[in-house]
């Protein structure tokens, strides 16, 4: 792939060296902000002459050669806030929109600009970013009154990087490509520190050429992506894999419990565990706190529960038995009944408590 970069002059040149590295985050954490990599859009003009870069340049990310090159970012939670901070921090040209408007306010500080509807974010960007909540949000933020859809057209993109079922995401392609504009699912695998620090697994599926366009953004938002084929397909793999982690955070929760019980210090058990060939990142960022009983919430109880229910939906529907998901959506669904709906996953832990079973 090739990437444009840009000078405040105007001065465009081609690095195919540049744009090579540019797939690594890494690489595009330490893009010094006046370098702006620009995706090769099939709008942008093809006999651009490409000038040498000259070193003595004063360079901005200012985009002047008629190239459309605007982000809309909507949905700034968790995740959405950092996301659209890095793509700000590495110069992009960022217009935002949150139902909460509050949460604008530190994106329009570092330069974002805002609209107060979807619409108006689609109408006025190239490309959209939606991270949005749950499946009935993400097809009000597209669909509804003032939504995304009713700002695209040719030439635009929408990408969903929500959590939701492949039924949704089916719908939503449905509305954004009737009006012309291509359609990107590209959920992610990754919290709010990988979020921050440009480390995401984006999981993708839908128009290639818009996956491609794209690629660059999802460089700086992430550390890899997946092009998995037809709309449902991003889907899908998100949600097996938020299954095995609500199955493994479960059942990892007994086992503190359990050595507690038999006068083990569960403290040693998480290093006990990380040392082995179970050892996974989540057990040792998360075990320390789960044993002081604290849940400061990086993934919220409420989405990994809703992610268990459509994961078992997915199974259902083509008949695959999956007893231990099952099992541990009970304990998610008891957590949430406790008020747990807002801390972090890890407090499913409390299900199994008996003082929350009572
Ligand atoms: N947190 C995590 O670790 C990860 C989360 N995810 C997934 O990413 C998505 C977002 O997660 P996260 O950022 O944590 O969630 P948050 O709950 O922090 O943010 C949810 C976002 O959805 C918006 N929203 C909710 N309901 C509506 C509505 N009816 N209309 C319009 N906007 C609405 C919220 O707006 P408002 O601010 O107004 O409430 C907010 O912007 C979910 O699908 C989640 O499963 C994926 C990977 C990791
Ligand atoms: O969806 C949550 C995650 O950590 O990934």
């Amino acid at each position: 792939m090739s990437l444009l970069l840009k000078a405040s002059n105007g001065h465009l040149f081609l690095s195919s060296s540049i744009a090579s590295m540019a797939t690594c985050s890494s690489f595009c954490a330490q893009l010094p902000i006046h370098f702006r990599p620009i995706p090769i859009a099939s709008s942008f003009p093809t006999n651009q002459p490409f000038k040498p870069f000259s070193a003595q340049a004063s360079i901005s990310p200012a985009n002047d050669g008629g190239s459309p090159n605007t982000i809309g970012f909507l949905g700034l939670g968790i995740m959405g806030s950092p996301m659209a901070q890095n793509l700000i921090k590495s110069g992009c040209d960022v217009t935002v929109w949150n139902r909460t408007k509050s949460k604008c306010d530190p994106l329009i500080s570092l330069g974002a600009k805002y609209k107060p509807s979807p619409e108006e974010v689609t109408a006025a960007c190239d490309v959209t970013f939606a991270m949005l909540a749950d499946p009935e949000c993400a097809v009000e933020v597209a669909c509804g009154k003032h939504g995304a859809a009713s700002g695209m057209g040719p030439g635009k993109g929408y990408v969903d990087v929500s959590t939701v079922d492949g039924g949704t995401s089916k719908l939503i392609c449905g509305h954004i490509k009737a009006s012309g504009a291509s359609f990107l699912e590209a959920p992610v695998s990754g919290s709010k520190k990988p979020a921050e620090d440009g480390q995401l697994i984006f999981l993708t599926a839908g128009d290639k050429s818009l996956y491609e366009t794209v690629a660059p953004f999802l460089d700086i938002m992430g550390k890899s992506r997946f092009y998995l084929g037809e709309v449902g397909n991003g889907a899908a793999m998100k949600l097996i894999v938020n299954m095995i982690m609500g199955s493994m955070m479960a059942t990892f929760s007994e086992g503190l419990l359990l050595s507690e019980k038999v006068g083990l210090d569960p403290n040693v058990l998480v290093e006990v565990v990380s040392e082995g060939a179970i050892s996974a990142p989540m057990y040792s960022l998360k075990g320390p706190s789960m044993v002081k009983s604290l849940y400061p919430t990086a993934f919220p109880l409420k989405h990994q529960q809703k992610d268990m229910r459509l994961a078992l939906g997915l199974a259902e529907s083509v008949s695959q038995p999956t007893p231990i998901a099952a099992a541990a959506n009970e304990l998610y669904k008891v957590a949430k009944s406790h008020g747990l709906s807002d801390s972090d996953f890890s407090a499913v832990i409390e299900a199994l408590k008996g003082k929350v079973q009572s």
